[in-house]
């Protein structure tokens, strides 16, 4: 039984003279690894910022887990349950590694902002738990040993993990990477495979954008091309890269090649 985590239908976006999306529709099945590709500005990012509540959608409609659901906000949206990383890294600098990952937890607790600042026993129960889920994340992302440091000293490819286990630590029903390999040197991106090969095998569905086709295409069951915000093929791997449109799209004038 195939199980639909997100249906997105005729999503579109105009940025003033520009339709940066053009009726675009997908569907994300649980346990899949899902790719969005396409040449630069095809408008990957838009979309990643309409289902994650960034941008308003000018029309389209969302499914997520069999519900309907608004993107309007970007905490609504985790709590509903789409987790997301960025292009370019959005940590908290000044935190540690551990703190970061607390930070993702709190979109599921219960105690509080009053729980907080009483510090009712309640709170602190959660805080310990929060604390110890924490960690687990950071070692289920290879980074444990690193709980302590502040974020800004971790590596590039450390913290880009370190993005992975805040979003993780949300339970989301769809984590959404963007470009997670994006400056990273071979062995990490090895790492990074892995990393994501065991977060589908762990039951989890996994949206990616990224630029690196060979990556793609190794690890995503089903692929879609947008190309000047236009879906212009949807399939698996192995289709999409015998698509015409597509080896015409990325081989194309005016286009960078990735
Ligand atoms: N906030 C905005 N205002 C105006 N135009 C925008 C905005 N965001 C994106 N665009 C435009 O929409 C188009 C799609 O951009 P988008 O960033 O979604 O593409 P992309 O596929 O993610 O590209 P890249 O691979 O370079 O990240 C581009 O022409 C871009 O300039």
């Amino acid at each position: 039984m195939t199980e639909t985590v997100l249906k997105v239908q005729g999503v579109s976006k105009r940025f003033g003279g520009l339709q940066a999306l053009s009726d675009v529709s997908m569907t994300i099945q649980k346990g899949q690894v899902y790719g969005l590709i396409g040449p630069n500005g095809a408008g990957k990012t838009t979309f990643f910022n309409v289902i994650t509540g960034l941008y308003t959608p000018d029309g389209g409609s969302f499914e997520l887990g069999g519900s309907p659901y608004t993107p309007t906000t970007v905490h609504q949206v985790a709590k509903a349950g789409i987790a997301r990383t960025f292009q370019n890294i959005r940590l908290f600098a000044e935190m540690t590694a551990l703190e970061n990952v607390m930070v993702g937890r709190h979109v599921r607790t219960h105690s509080g902002l009053l729980g907080a600042v009483f510090r009712t026993p309640g709170f602190k129960a959660e805080e310990a738990d929060i604390r110890k889920r924490a960690q687990e994340m950071l070692d289920y992302v290879g980074i444990g040993k690193y709980a302590d440091f502040k974020a800004r000293t971790l590596s590039y490819g450390d913290q880009r993990r370190l993005e992975i286990a805040r979003a993780l630590a949300t339970e989301p029903k769809l984590i959404a990477l963007d470009e997670p390999a994006a400056g990273m040197n071979a062995t990490e991106k090895v790492v990074l495979r892995e990393l994501i090969d065991r977060i589908r095998n762990d039951g989890r569905t996994i949206l990616i954008i990224e630029h690196d086709v060979k990556l793609v295409m190794g690890l995503c069951d089903r692929v879609t091309v947008l190309d000047y915000g236009k879906q212009i093929a949807e399939g698996t791997s192995s289709e999409v890269q015998k698509n015409e449109k597509v080896i015409e799209a990325y081989l194309g004038a005016g286009h960078a090649a990735h």
